[in-house]
């Protein structure tokens, strides 16, 4: 259904030719990249360590070389699309609140700082030890509470249902307020807008009233598919950040969280960081 909103993005505004411009521009990028990895692969020359070699070989694989099977070059680019938004945009805002708060919070910053240099000293924070970091794990799920970078989730009915006591038809928008969720008084006490990790230390489901309350990363069948990669990424970021620097907020910083996508300090983090 078209509706006011969408009819605008058909208009020739600067915006929309902007838009249009840039998203011709991607494509072309991928376009030339998927042809070399495709042709590499043909000619046995690329090993298929990577996601687009996997989403190309296995497509090869079913189509058979017959049109109509597997994924097309359009779903593909779709798919690194999807990828490079979906992963880099959130991980790195999840980093950049992180940064913000662990400066806000100079106590936190330390206790974490403490736990890394116990697990790894000074050298490379390794696979295996990442994943008995607890309180740098506590820190990032109270910064994905607060500052989630989805802020909500949408749903669609596709069958007459009751959900919560109230019965809804087929077809109807629900919108899953994360931002909202995580900030409720009567879900996480009454200090629920303040950052305390403490309230993670028994795990994720016994951190709020209701053990589902915390869900940044969606949830069912279609959540996220990246979870754990993110938050391995993430701790291994911070922790090469936290031995060698530590950090404070400049001045100029200004808290305004607000949502482009994702949310985001609206004025940027000015964050100065003093090598230890
Ligand atoms: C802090 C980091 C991240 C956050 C907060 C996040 C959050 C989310 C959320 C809320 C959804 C929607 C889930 C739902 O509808 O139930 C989602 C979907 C998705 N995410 Fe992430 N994500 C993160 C990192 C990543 C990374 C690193 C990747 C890939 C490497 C990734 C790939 C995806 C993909 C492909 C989907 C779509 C899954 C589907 O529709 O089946 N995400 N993510």
């Amino acid at each position: 259904m078209l509706t006011c909103q969408n009819i605008f993005r058909f208009f020739p505004t600067k915006n929309n030719r902007r838009m249009r411009a840039i998203d011709r521009e991607i494509r072309m990028i991928l376009r030339g990249i998927i042809g070399k990895k495709e042709r590499a692969i043909k000619n046995g020359e690329a090993s298929s360590d990577d996601l687009l070699g996997l989403l190309l070989e296995s497509n090869m694989q079913q189509s058979n070389g017959k049109a109509n099977l597997g994924l097309s070059i359009e779903d593909i680019i779709q798919e690194c699309k999807l990828f490079y938004f979906a992963g880099m945009e959130t991980t790195s805002v999840l980093l950049t609140w992180t940064l913000i708060v662990l400066s806000m919070h100079p106590e936190w910053q330390e206790q974490a700082r403490e736990e890394v240099l116990h697990h790894f000293g000074r050298t490379t924070p390794d696979f295996e030890n990442l994943g008995r970091l607890k309180i740098v794990t506590m820190i990032f799920y109270e910064v994905l509470r607060l500052y989630p970078p989805i802020t909500f989730l949408t749903r669609r009915t596709y069958k007459a249902m009751e959900l919560g006591g109230i019965k809804y038809p087929a077809g109807v928008n629900l919108m899953l307020p994360i931002l909202f969720i995580h900030h409720d008084p009567d879900i996480w006490g009454k200090d629920a807008s303040e950052f305390n990790p403490q309230r993670f230390a028994d795990g994720i489901s016994n951190a709020a009233k209701h053990p589902a309350a915390f869900f940044p990363f969606g949830g069912g069948p279609r959540i996220c598919i990246g979870q754990n990669f993110a938050l391995l990424e993430a701790k291994m970021a911070l922790s090469i950040i936290l031995q060698r620097f530590s950090f404070e907020l400049s001045p100029s910083y200004i808290h305004a969280p607000y949502t482009v996508i994702t949310l985001q300090p609206q004025h940027g983090a000015q964050i100065r960081l003093k090598k230890i």
